[in-house]
C-alpha cells in the first residue's frame, strides 16, 4: 500500500490492506471523550490492535494500543497504527488525536524485539520501513497529537510520544521515560536523535542518549520529556484539556507552524530513507548486535520468572 510519504506496506497489507483491521470489539469499548464512543466511527477507523474512540462533536479521537502484554511494536501494529491514523485524518471531522495504552501499566514497551531478533534483511528492511513511516505518520501529522502516557514509554514507546505535540505522564514511580537503545547495544538513528534534541536539547541528550537514561516522572518533566506529570487517574482527563488548549488556535496557523518547526527534521530523513534502512540492516545483521538482542530479550524474560 503506497502512502503518502512514499512507503510501501507489507505484502499481506498490500494484498489485502483491510484484512489488518478486522475483527474489532470497539462497539463494545468505553466511552470516549464526549461519549461518542461505541458507534460505527469506531467501527470504522479502529482495528485489532488499534482501538479509537472517536467524538465527532469534539473533533477528537482516542487512539489506544492493544497489542498484549506490552505494546510491542509489531509489524501488525505499526502498520495498524499508520493505516488509522491516515483515516482519522483523512476525515475532516477531526483535528485532534490523543494516543494512549489499552494495556495496564505499559504505554508501549518499542520495538518489538523479537522483529529485529533471527530475522533476515528482506524482513529487517520491510519492519524498517514500517518504523520510519509511523513516524513521519506521527510527526508530520497536520493534526494536534496528544500522548496520554498512562505506562511505561522506554524507547520506541518514547519515540512516538516525541512526535505527539504534547505529552501528559501518569505520576507512578515506575513509569518511566526515555530512549534506552545503548543498553541494548544498539544506538538511536539519527532522526530520532534530532527529535530528542529538538525536545531536551543538546547536552541533555548527550548525556541521556549514551547513558540509555530512563526517567521517572519527575525528572522526565524537569528536563522537559513531557510537559505535566498528573495522578494516574487524571491522564486522559488533562490529555483532554490540553487538546482543548491546542484546538482553540486556528487550525491553519497551527498547523503552518508546525511544519515550519519540524520541516527540516523530517527532511533529513526523507532525503535519505533509502540509506537509513540500508544503514538499519547491515546494523541489526552483524553478529555481535544480533548477540546483544538476544541476551537483552532473554533478560528480559528471565526477569519475569
Ligand atoms: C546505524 C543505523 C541505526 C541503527 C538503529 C538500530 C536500532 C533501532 C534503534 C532505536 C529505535 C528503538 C528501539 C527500541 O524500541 S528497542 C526496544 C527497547 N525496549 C525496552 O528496552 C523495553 C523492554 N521491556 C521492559 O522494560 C518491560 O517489559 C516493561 C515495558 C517495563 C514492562 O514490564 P512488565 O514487568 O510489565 O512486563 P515484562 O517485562 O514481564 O514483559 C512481558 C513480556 O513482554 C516481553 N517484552 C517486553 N518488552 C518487549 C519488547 N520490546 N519486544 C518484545 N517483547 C517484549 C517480555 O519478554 C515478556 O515476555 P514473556 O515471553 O516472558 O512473557
Amino acid at each position: 500500500m503506497a502512502l503518502a510519504s512514499g512507503v510501501r506496506f507489507p505484502a499481506r497489507a498490500l494484498l489485502r490492506p483491510w484484512s489488518l483491521l478486522r475483527d474489532t470489539t470497539l462497539g463494545r469499548s468505553e466511552p470516549a471523550a464526549g461519549g461518542g464512543g461505541g458507534g460505527d466511527g469506531a467501527r470504522l477507523f479502529g482495528s485489532q490492535r488499534v482501538l479509537v474512540e472517536p467524538d465527532a462533536a469534539s473533533g477528537v479521537a482516542v487512539m489506544k494500543f492493544r497489542n498484549p502484554p506490552v505494546n510491542s511494536l509489531s509489524l501488525e501494529l505499526l502498520t495498524e497504527l499508520v493505516i488509522s491514523l491516515e483515516k482519522v485524518e483523512n476525515d475532516k471531522t477531526f483535528r485532534g488525536v490523543i494516543l494512549t495504552s489499552a494495556c495496564p501499566r505499559v504505554f508501549s514497551a518499542g520495538l518489538d524485539l523479537t522483529e529485529l531478533c533471527g530475522r533476515n534483511p528482506a524482513h529487517y528492511t520491510e519492519y524498517w520501513k514500517a518504523v520510519q513511516e509511523l513516524w513521519l505518520r506521527t510527526y508530520l501529522s497536520s493534526l494536534v497529537l496528544v500522548a496520554a502516557i498512562n505506562g511505561a514509554c522506554p524507547a520506541g514507546g518514547c519515540i512516538i510520544a516525541l512526535a505527539c505535540d504534547c505529552r501528559v505522564l501518569a505520576d507512578n514511580p515506575k513509569y518511566h521515560i526515555g530512549l534506552n537503545e545503548t543498553l541494548l547495544g544498539i544506538t538511536t538513528p539519527f532522526w530520532l536523535k534530532d527529535t530528542y534534541v529538538n525536545t531536551i536539547g543538546h547536552r541533555a541528550s548527550e548525556q541521556a542518549l549514551q547513558l540509555g537514561s530512563l526517567f521517572p516522572p519527575s525528572e522526565a518533566l524537569q528536563v522537559g520529556l513531557v510537559d505535566q506529570v498528573v495522578p494516574e487517574d487524571q491522564v486522559l482527563s488533562t490529555a483532554l484539556s490540553e487538546m482543548a488548549r491546542w484546538l482553540a488556535v486556528p487550525d491553519h496557523a497551527r498547523q503552518l507552524t508546525k511544519t515550519m518547526m519540524r520541516k527540516a527534521t523530517a527532511d533529513r530523513l526523507l532525503r535519505q530513507r533509502d540509506a537509513d534502512i540500508q544503514n538499519f540492516v547491515s546494523f541489526i545483521c552483524r553478529d555481535s548486535i544480533q548477540k546483544s538482542l538476544q541476551v537483552y530479550l532473554e533478560k528480559l524474560r528471565q526477569r519475569k520468572g
